[in-house]
């Protein structure tokens, strides 16, 4: 975070002088580290989170959960080689109190996941955010907990700024939303439902949910910690998920690399016919990020995962790719850049709820590139994108981490692209200028690299 306060308004993003050939250690999971932050301060027990992720938006979900009353103590990874490998913090729960005022950010965990639990506190818990912050759905999660016994001012809008009236219980129970516009308003409803009365069974109406694999984490992750959760997927109703009330355990958990912030250097791989290797990349994991193994390979490069991680090898050809992403949506910026560097056009699907992400994704997408000499159109619900031969300017990112990450990439073939505001990574990636420069240049002093 030290390094982002030195970076120029306009980054010149560095290009490869060849194949890039590099290992790169990712730090930890964005939205592993904020479940797990929720569920240690609603545990019965103290645990730990081990490796957790340092940023923007992890560090706003700890000090709101500080600013509600949980102990939150983090031991330093400074004689660490590894991002977070030595970082451990330790979670102490205790009773969530009010008045307090939670800084959500731009962060939609926090944002969402922290309203159920200020209904948990014993007093009002007003929260505010970054002016995106405003814009951004809340509505479902609102409507729901009113819904299950929560009292909470808003301006009418269903949006932040608000404040949640605590009262230290909820009755919870069965509720309706339509959480079509983000994955997060059921996440957010079952994390804390353990916690409620009665537990809650949230019935999702309306149209296609987006992120699966975002609520098969959350479902996952409340298991481990010891809740019972019945989900459509074992046997039960389609689009309904319960929750049984009763105590959380308290665990040691050590929070997987970010693989959606693998992207950037996977693509790097791809995009250059080089290699780079991921270490720690799990076997098993409920990341959306996973899914880049199949989509990157099916645009010209191949993967193996061995005791080392994830080797990524670029073939030398990139393909277009015809893909719905309405699982995976957060990858859709890394996958335009790479498109709009292929051999052939690319359709991406299923993601218009992109438009209501950290800003108007789908617009901005199509204006910087387009900018850039691409030819990018919106869609319905995704992007078209025809290949052409870009040249340089500035890309705008508009405060939004994975533009920044996506003009970064584009950059490393294209002469002279100048990222606006690269220090906007910090939500989920803070060091990832330095961890860019090292993957161009293994054998560079750290000193040299930001
Ligand atoms: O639950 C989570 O950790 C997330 C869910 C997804 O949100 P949406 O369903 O709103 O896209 C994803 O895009 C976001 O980056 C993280
Ligand atoms: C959509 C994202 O973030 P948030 O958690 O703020 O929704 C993202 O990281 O791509």
């Amino acid at each position: 975070m030290t390094e982002s306060t030195a970076l120029p308004a306009l980054w010149p993003a560095p290009v490869a002088s060849g194949a890039v050939d590099a290992t790169v250690t990712v730090p930890g999971s964005k939205s592993v580290t904020n479940r797990g932050l929720v569920l240690a301060s609603l545990a019965a027990e103290p645990g730990w989170l081990r490796r957790p992720l340092r940023s923007r938006d992890t560090l706003l979900m700890a000090e709101a959960l500080r600013t509600l009353g949980v102990g939150i103590e983090e031991t330093a990874s400074s004689s660490s080689a590894e991002p977070g490998g030595g970082e451990a913090w330790r979670i102490i729960p205790a009773g969530l109190r009010g008045p307090a005022t939670v800084d959500v950010g731009n962060a939609g965990t926090v944002m969402r996941f922290l309203p159920p639990v200020a209904a948990l506190a014993d007093g009002p818990v007003r929260f505010d955010g970054d002016p995106r912050s405003y814009e951004r759905p809340l509505g479902g999660v609102i409507e729901a907990l009113r819904a299950l016994g929560a009292r909470i001012d808003d301006d009418g809008r269903g949006a932040l700024p608000m404040t949640v009236h605590g009262t230290g219980t909820l009755d919870g129970g069965p509720v309706a939303i339509d959480a079509s516009s983000s994955s997060q308003f059921v996440s957010a409803l079952l994390l804390s439902a353990p916690r409620f009365n009665q537990g809650v069974e949230v019935r999702h109406t309306g149209a296609a949910l987006p992120s699966m694999p975002h609520i098969r984490m959350t479902v996952d992750m409340l298991r481990a910690a010891g809740a019972q959760v019945d989900t459509p997927e074992a046997g039960g109703e389609p689009n309904v998920w319960r929750v049984t009330p009763g105590a959380l355990l308290g665990r040691d958990l050590v929070v997987e690399p970010d693989l959606s912030n693998a992207q950037p250097f996977l693509a790097a791989a791809l995009v250059t016919g080089g290699r780079v290797t991921v270490p720690d990349w799990p076997t098993h994991t409920t990341q959306p990020g996973d899914a880049l193994r199949e989509i990157f390979t099916a645009m010209g490069g191949s993967c193996e995962l061995t005791e080392a991680g994830l080797t990524f090898t670029g073939g030398g050809a990139i393909h277009g790719i015809d893909v719905d992403l309405g699982e995976v949506g957060e990858l859709t910026p890394g996958i335009a850049a790479v498109a709009a560097l292929a051999d052939s056009p690319s359709t991406l699907r299923g993601v218009a709820h992109l438009r209501l992400h950290e800003t108007d994704r789908l617009a901005a997408l199509t204006k910087e590139l387009n900018n850039l000499g691409g030819d990018v159109t919106e869609t319905a619900d995704g992007l078209h994108i025809r290949p052409r031969p870009l040249h340089g300017g500035v890309f705008h990112t508009y405060e939004d981490h994975r533009l920044a990450t996506a003009a970064a990439l584009i950059g490393l073939v294209v002469e002279g692209v100048e990222v606006e505001n690269v220090a906007t990574t910090a939500k989920t990636l803070p060091d990832f200028p330095a961890l860019w420069n090292a993957m161009l240049d293994p054998a560079a002093p750290a000193a040299r690299r930001g």
